[in-house]
């Protein structure tokens, strides 16, 4: 067993973390539910953050709310100094929701709405990271109705496609992402910022992927991104303020993954850029990342309750769980791969190997093929580690099935911060509702 943050086995052979006994936790708050370990977030936090103050480089850690997205989140972002990256109006209103501080927050997406680019200007946040024409010119219309001025970091595409484990040099720009770095769309649209009267030219934003292990795809958008803006120094008299380079840092999900330190990509990005403004007598702009899943991804853990079996002799052995897909969508989406012990007993030795099962009705629904495990029966509590990042936020209600509850454990404490969904809830937006449920439920 690998043991992420503060996680251990206490006394009575149970898996415990934030000096929390998850058995206790699950007798509280039942299963499926997702445990975060605050400490954990913290120290992420502050390592990225100290990367930039150890290297004196003028910085914001912009925590990619995309990835956990909820109001006790967004306020430890704010406790612990992080900048928020929202892309969506929901975003947006829960970091207003946190009392986050707006000038904090940048706003992403590629096709953000007229009432989501309002929003942004109601609230004042920091800076759009406008991401096409057609957002350039509706954000230039609203401003100029508003008569307010806004922040504009424009997102481009350096032509570096990032896979995980893996990037490769594309020279094209095939995503649906941002200005074309090479074909003369990044410059077309600075031209027109340059013009307005209510945009203001504040930086460049990119972005190359996710779950990446190597800083070669970092460093190569660096050194791309500042050959241009040697150009448009000359051509436009204009420097970025703002270099932000977004997220994407490598996590271990299971023993096939080795990622660095978290803070050891932001050294090597900090050196490059650097060494990059030298090269060209630039000035070194505020660099700006947006971490997501290396904040939350291994603080996270979801604990289920297994339930039936079912053996195919000579093939599989599946074992059902009470969640699934509809908690973490990751393995039928990405082919995810996780880690798993028994809570309850954590150390005792595999003497089999089972596939576990979502509850969905989707054969797809699976979480992890072939993990070894102890004997089971139905009080064991499975703990799948590392379903902190993009696992509640992109749980869903297939099958109508409630989203679990989140809850924060630090300092032998733990919090609910945010309720289990119930049937209720499933159909109080249902229109057509039958009025003896309504009168007896709602
Ligand atoms: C613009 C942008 N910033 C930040 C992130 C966060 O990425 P990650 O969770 O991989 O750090 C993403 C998602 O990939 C993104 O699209
Ligand atoms: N949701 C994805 C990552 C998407 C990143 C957002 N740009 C995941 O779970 O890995």
């Amino acid at each position: 067993m690998y043991y992420y943050g503060t996680t251990a086995v206490n006394d009575k052979g149970h898996l415990e973390i934030g000096g929390v006994d998850t058995i206790e936790l699950v007798k509280e708050f039942g299963t499926p539910v997702y445990v975060y370990d605050v400490a954990l977030i913290r120290q992420r936090a502050r390592s990225f953050r100290e990367a930039f103050v150890n290297n004196e480089v003028k910085a914001q850690v912009s925590f990619a709310s995309k990835a956990f997205s909820t109001v006790a989140m967004v306020q430890l972002a704010e406790e612990e100094g992080l900048s928020l990256d929202v892309v969506s109006g929901g975003e947006l209103f829960t970091a207003a929701a946190a009392d986050f501080p707006m000038e904090r927050v940048h706003f992403h997406g590629n096709n953000k709405s007229r009432e989501e680019l309002e929003m942004a200007l109601e609230y004042k946040i920091g800076y759009i990271v406008v991401d096409n024409f057609y957002e350039l010119d509706m954000l230039e219309e609203i401003c100029a109705e508003k008569k307010q001025q806004m922040d504009v970091v424009l997102r481009i595409t350096p032509g570096i496609e990032a896979h995980t484990h893996d990037y490769i040099l594309t020279g094209q720009e095939d995503s649906k992402f941002g200005f074309g770095l090479q074909n003369g769309q990044t410059e077309e649209a600075l031209r027109k910022v340059l013009q307005s009267s209510w945009l203001v030219a504040a930086g460049i934003h990119c972005h190359i992927g996710s779950q990446i292990f190597e800083t070669t795809g970092f460093i190569v958008a660096v050194q791309k991104i500042f050959e241009k803006m040697n150009e448009w120094k000359t051509n436009f008299s204009f420097e970025p303020a703002i270099l932000n380079l977004g997220g994407g840092f490598g996590i271990r999900y299971t023993s096939e993954d080795d990622p660095k330190a978290a803070a050891d990509y932001v050294v090597e990005i900090i050196a490059e850029v650097k060494k990059q403004a030298e090269l060209y007598a630039l000035s070194v702009p505020e660099i700006g990342i947006e971490p997501g899943r290396s904040l939350v991804g291994d603080a996270g853990i979801t604990l289920y309750k297994i339930g039936s079996r079912k053996e195919v002799p000579n093939v599989r052995k599946y074992l059902a769980v009470d969640g699934g897909m509809t908690d973490n969508i990751r393995p039928a989406l990405y082919q995810a791969k996780y880690e798993a012990v028994l809570a309850n007993k954590p150390l005792e030795k595999p003497t089999e190997v089972v596939s576990i099962a979502g509850k969905c009705c989707e054969s797809g629904d699976m979480l992890i093929w072939d993990l070894p495990l102890p004997e089971t029966d139905e009080q064991d509590i499975l703990a799948v580690f590392c379903t902190g990042a993009y696992g509640y936020s992109m749980a869903n209600n297939y099958n109508r099935i409630p989203r679990p509850p989140v809850v924060f454990v630090e300092n032998g404490k733990a919090e609910l911060v945010v309720k289990r969904e119930t049937y209720e809830d499933l159909v109080r937006l249902d229109l057509s509702l039958n009025e003896k449920i309504k009168a007896k439920h709602l």
